[in-house]
């Protein structure tokens, strides 16, 4: 397979479990292809934030593989880890935004992977790194804040914010673990059309879990349902119809061992 055709993600026979009782993710597979748009949907506890955290490494499997840009994640460590996970930007639910600093060096932040040594206070960074982070506020709509503090923003800003610092990384992969959970309507459509522009623009591979089945369904190019730790789902979105979308939730589903492409 040539480095162009490579998948951006690949897990095989992924099986996480915590302690001897919990099984969070349960044998499961799923190829990404480069600058695919993923939706992970499921209940809560189906482990959709699990099998982010397999994608660059927070976790490893108790068993199978995860490959990430070409890496096995598994057996990858220190400076190949490190590097993997600089390509590798991740937004969270709560924006995880330094709230006494400014909005500028948060978003600097993001490039701590790219520099030597740590950095306290925005004149520490490079002139170039601060004129590449005012840029990416720009394109996230908060140029005006920079100087502002990060937690006197609502919170639509701070995951606007969020994604600028994750843009810093320049990663080849953002991850996306419930980014609009927390926000109003109208703040999470923003950061969504926000995520999908930015994905578009960049080819940036995404996987993004949501709880919203509204949203996913005319959001992403794909969406993956996980019941139980397992694959339940994998469609297109485009066809796609709210109440197959809802099979995933169905305890029926569940119970007649719905197949992952039904
Ligand atoms: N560090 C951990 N230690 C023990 N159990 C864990 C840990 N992380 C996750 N789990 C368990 O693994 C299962 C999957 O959790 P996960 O957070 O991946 O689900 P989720 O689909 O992301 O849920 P939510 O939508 O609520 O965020 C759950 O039963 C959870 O309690």
């Amino acid at each position: 397979m040539s480095a162009a055709a490579e998948p951006a993600v690949v897990l095989d026979g992924v099986t996480r479990r915590f302690g001897a009782d919990v099984l969070a993710l349960d044998e499961v597979s799923l190829t990404v292809a480069p600058g695919e748009v993923v939706v992970l949907l499921g209940l809560s506890g189906s482990g959709k934030s699990t099998l982010l955290r397999h994608v660059d490494g927070l976790q490893q499997p108790s068993s199978g593989t995860v490959r990430t840009l070409g890496t096995d994640v598994g057996v990858a460590r220190g400076g190949r880890l490190r590097e993997l996970r600089r390509r590798v930007g991740f937004v969270f639910q709560q924006f995880d935004l330094v709230g006494s600093r400014t909005v500028l060096e948060n978003v600097c932040t993001g490039a701590l992977g790219r520099l030597r040594g740590p950095r306290l206070g925005l004149g520490t960074y490079p002139r170039a790194l601060r004129r590449e982070a005012l840029a990416h506020l720009d394109r996230v709509g908060l140029a005006d804040r920079a100087f502002q503090r990060a937690d006197t923003l609502s919170g639509g800003q701070q995951q606007r914010v969020a994604v600028a610092r994750a843009l810093m990384q320049q990663p080849e992969i953002l991850l996306a673990d419930e980014p609009v959970a927390s926000l109003d309507p109208e703040s999470a459509h923003q950061v969504m059309e926000l995520l999908r522009t930015i994905s578009r623009e960049n080819s940036l591979t995404v996987l993004c879990s949501l709880h919203q089945v509204d949203l996913a369904l005319n959001w992403g190019d794909r969406l993956v349902g996980l019941r139980n730790g397992r694959v339940v789902l994998d469609l297109p979105t485009s066809g796609l119809d709210r109440d197959q979308v809802m099979s995933v939730y169905s305890r029926v589903g569940a119970d007649a061992g719905l197949s992952p492409t039904a």
